[in-house]
């Protein structure tokens, strides 16, 4: 209830850069996630990790405004997710490298800046935020080179310099290391520890490769539509007695299958019960009494 002298506090901003609670999402006839829990600490990296098909492009769309029927509480940034004001502080990179070929590298951020940062009167201001986002992503020495003609590591890097040009304080990545060879995929994660602890950015990236959730502060763990387990990759080691966040993941899998299968064997036997049901008591019994155990 609103308090009319105002002389009560506003409410705490939540702590986490996202809160999420009874988060839920149905696409066509599936309900992809499923009242799922989970919170993302301010200026960490967090990973989402889980096997293809288990919903994290589904919950990085609801995060960023644009999936739709989505039920619960998901607050980003301290707004509901979505909010018009979330906007210009939410990066958001697909799985798809949304990059123009046949424009140089600096043609996109050009475009793309003029497009965030739009008027004669922000020319400046759209210039420095080009040269940043070149620095940022270490392209500045290719920024004449076609897109088109990038190799795969470093589309990549002109899809994330498009996503901080308006130095979001939110960055969601959608599986940005796929298809990239070992040495690419470390110098991805060296830039994204460098973006968190320069700019105190968060990010929010997911990946089905388990051995990338050694690079994350915190993980997100997630299996068919729910979050298994949210940790520190150290505590899930130790937590499950594993020397590998992999093996975490397995044990935490076995386990859920086996709650699933006693739930399971719980339901076949209440419903074969509710198909035989013992019978009603014959009103005429308590006429004639059943004799009683003698001591
Ligand atoms: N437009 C859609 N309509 C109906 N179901 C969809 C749609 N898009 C995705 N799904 C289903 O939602 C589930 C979760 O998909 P999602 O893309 O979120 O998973 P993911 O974990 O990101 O997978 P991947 O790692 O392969 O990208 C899948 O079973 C998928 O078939």
């Amino acid at each position: 209830m609103m308090n009319k002298t105002g002389d009560e506090p506003p409410p705490p901003p939540p702590s986490g850069a996202i809160t999420a609670r009874g988060l839920t999402v149905v696409r066509g006839d599936r309900t992809v996630l499923r009242g799922v829990d989970f919170t993302v600490p301010a200026g960490r990296i967090t990973g989402l990790l889980g096997p293809s098909g288990c919903g994290k492009t589904t919950l990085m769309r609801a995060v960023v405004g644009t999936q739709a029927e989505v039920t619960g509480t998901l607050d980003v940034l301290g707004r509901p997710a979505g909010d018009a004001a979330l906007r210009s502080r939410i990066g958001y990179v697909t799985q798809q490298p949304s990059v123009y070929d046949d424009l140089t590298v600096r043609q996109n951020l050009d475009y793309f800046a003029s497009v965030l940062l739009p008027g004669r009167a922000r020319r400046d201001e759209r210039r420095a935020a080009v040269e940043r986002a070149l620095g940022d992503v270490d392209l500045a020495d290719h920024a004449g080179h076609l897109a088109g003609r990038l190799s795969g590591g470093q589309r990549s890097r002109v899809s994330l310099a498009v996503a901080l040009l308006g130095a979001p304080e939110l960055l969601v990545l959608d599986e940005p290391t796929v298809g990239l060879d070992p040495v690419l995929r470390r110098d991805l994660w060296d830039l994204f520890h460098r973006i968190a602890a320069d700019r105190g950015a968060t990010l929010l990236v997911s990946s089905h490769v388990m051995d990338e959730a050694e690079r994350c502060h915190r993980l997100l763990l997630m299996r068919e539509g729910e979050i298994l387990a949210e940790d520190t990759p150290e505590a899930l080691r130790r937590r499950n007695d594993t020397p590998t966040v992999e093996g975490a993941f397995l044990r935490l899998v076995d386990a859920a299958n086996a709650r699933a299968a006693t739930a399971n064997a719980r339901a076949a036997t209440a419903n074969r019960a509710a198909d035989h049901p013992v019978p009603a008591p014959d009103p005429r019994a308590a006429d004639h009494p059943a004799p009683q155990e003698q001591p």
